[in-house]
């Protein structure tokens, strides 16, 4: 008897990490390559809360927690249709990844960094976003990095979006 192979179901991926470190660049375009619904996580924020941050005032634990529920219920809907998922999603403490798993307990988490310096350069060069560049440092102090434990893995954004977004196709069609 043929026993079926493993069902290999497309991922759901949360793209993480502060400010500027070109999450919505690179995840559309891996949602792109990999043929998977994208979604922004900017979209989901109340309109409280992106006036919060536009006045340069971080969100804290309570902000963040119906705004992280709202994407795990996208990411959850999109897991059980298994249709696969990508997310642009800051993340950037644990318990807020926990949130995310709670719901969709598949997630994999990629983390993209750069050097402060590139950050701050390039969120003083874009245009038209509500998030001041005053917010890296607050950013920088909340991100809690990935744990061993966590599904996921880093990647070094500092190259072009689209070298990035190759190494993050290729390590995903590895998974
Ligand atoms: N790899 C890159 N090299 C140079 N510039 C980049 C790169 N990735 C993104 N950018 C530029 O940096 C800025 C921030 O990118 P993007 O908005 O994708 O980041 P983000 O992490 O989603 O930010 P936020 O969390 O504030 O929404 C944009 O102006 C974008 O065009
Ligand atoms: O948790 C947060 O502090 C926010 O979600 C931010 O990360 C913004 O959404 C994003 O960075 C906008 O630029």
């Amino acid at each position: 008897m043929v026993t079926p192979s493993a069902e290999r179901r497309p991922p759901c991926i949360v793209v993480i990490g502060v400010a500027g470190t070109g999450k919505t660049t690179m995840a559309r375009l891996l949602a792109r390559r990999l043929d998977l619904p994208f979604a922004e996580g900017d979209d989901f924020h109340s309109a409280a809360d992106i006036a919060k941050m536009s006045a340069g005032t971080p969100l804290d634990d309570a902000d963040r927690q119906p705004w992280l529920e709202s994407i795990g219920r996208w990411l959850h809907e999109h897991e059980a249709e298994g249709t696969g998922a990508v997310v642009a999603c800051s993340a950037l403490r644990r318990r807020y990844r926990d949130t995310l798993r709670a719901a969709c307990p598949s997630a994999f988490f990629l983390h993209l960094t750069a050097d402060r310096a590139v950050l701050a350069e390039r969120l003083l060069r874009r245009t038209g976003h509500f998030m001041p560049r005053s917010l890296l440092a607050s950013q920088l102090a909340t991100l809690e990095p990935l744990e061993p434990d966590e599904r996921g893995a880093v990647l070094d954004a500092t190259p072009p979006p689209e070298t990035t977004a190759d190494m993050a196709a290729d390590l995903l069609r590895q998974l």
